[in-house]
């Protein structure tokens, strides 16, 4: 008899989901899994206000696929200008879920983000009120600082001080890469938790630079150490609620990656349910999936979890090596590993 896996239907806690023919040729892939999803607002330009966020989430809704059943969680882009009362009317109106923090320069789209902390604490201090939670992309960008110390950095020398200063405020990392990381949310009060990407669990650096340099790994934060990979498959299969799945799939068109100055960003909606199942089996946890994928993230949240229901098969799964978009192909993530379950 084939095997099979029920969970509650996951919810992904970081997603890219474009705009436009991207928004409409990415979005089904997310869907067919996926109840929720936190999207991010790294758009061009950001999603910086309520009405911004509105619209974006309308562009969402009129792109779902028929009879899909999803809602987009909008998030806010943190800007030095973020007016903290539009933020508290966002919330209260149940539009908003999180505010994402992207120090500028430090990836995709974070132009606008922020340099001087001073500047956005008013807001914080109102969301740390209201309860709503502060998602972050946990780089630092000093030229100074080396790219694979960036994460660590960052948790010394803004994520501790803006805790301090703000105890009462709900905080996110975001697609953590390190031990550090894992060290830090374990270290922590219940304010803080992380989210884990499906490829940062299945990739280290050498799939980005041994043998040939291999840019649809390339995603920030870079990849570390196997060392770090496997503190964040133990923290993920762990049980521990503090710990949950943001897939970060963040699509690029092959042009965009194959260039001389490639975008960061791996895509992994088709495939990532099947490459966490796989995951968690090789860790003997096929258990506490559904913990990761579809419990914790809501009760950090303050949100239900889903009473809907996914069923996974253990069965070689099927994927493309990309889809086909009005842009330009994009590559699926390659998790280079054998998958046993089709979800
Ligand atoms: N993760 C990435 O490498 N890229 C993301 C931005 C981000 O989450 O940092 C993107 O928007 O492409
Ligand atoms: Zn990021
Ligand atoms: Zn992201």
């Amino acid at each position: 008899m084939t095997q099979t896996l029920t969970l509650r239907r996951p919810d992904d806690w970081h997603l890219h989901l474009r705009d436009g023919d991207m928004l409409r040729a990415v979005l089904p892939h997310t869907t067919a899994h996926f109840a929720r999803a936190i999207i991010m607002p790294n758009l061009v330009p950001p999603v910086v206000t309520a009405a911004d966020a509105r619209a974006y989430r309308d562009r969402i809704m009129a792109a779902l696929p028929l009879g899909a059943d999803f809602t987009p969680l909008m998030t806010l882009y943190l800007t030095e200008n973020t007016d903290p009362a539009d933020v508290e009317a966002a919330h209260a109106e149940g539009l908003v879920h999180a505010v994402k923090l992207y120090p500028a320069g430090a990836t995709t789209n974070s132009a606008s983000g922020v340099s001087d902390f001073a500047k956005v604490a008013p807001v914080l201090e109102t969301m740390a009120r209201i309860g709503l939670p502060l998602c972050t992309h946990g780089e630092v960008t000093d030229g100074d600082v080396d790219i694979f110390d960036r994460e660590a950095v960052f948790i010394d020398r803004v994520l501790d001080p803006i805790r301090r200063d703000h105890p009462d405020l709900k905080v996110v990392m975001e697609h953590i890469t390190t031990a550090n990381a894992v060290d830090y949310v374990r270290a922590s009060n219940g304010n803080l938790a992380a989210t884990i990407t499906t490829h940062h669990l299945v990739i280290n650096r050498n799939h980005i630079l041994a043998g040939g340099i291999k840019p649809h790994y390339y995603c920030l934060p870079v990849a570390k150490r196997e060392e770090h990979r496997r503190a964040l498959c133990a923290a993920a299969t762990s049980g521990e609620a503090r710990f949950f799945l943001g897939t970060d799939s963040a699509p690029h068109t092959d042009a965009n990656k194959l260039l001389p100055c490639g975008c960061a960003g791996c895509f992994t909606a088709p495939n990532t349910m099947s490459i966490l199942a796989q995951v968690f089996e090789n860790h003997d946890a096929l258990d506490r999936l559904e913990g990761f994928t579809s419990l914790h993230g809501p009760a950090f949240y303050g949100l239900p979890a889903n009473e809907a229901t996914l069923t996974l098969v253990r069965e070689t799964p099927e994927h493309p090596d990309h889809i086909d978009t009005p842009d330009g192909p994009v590559t699926v993530f390659d998790p280079q590993i054998p998958l046993h379950w089709t979800a």
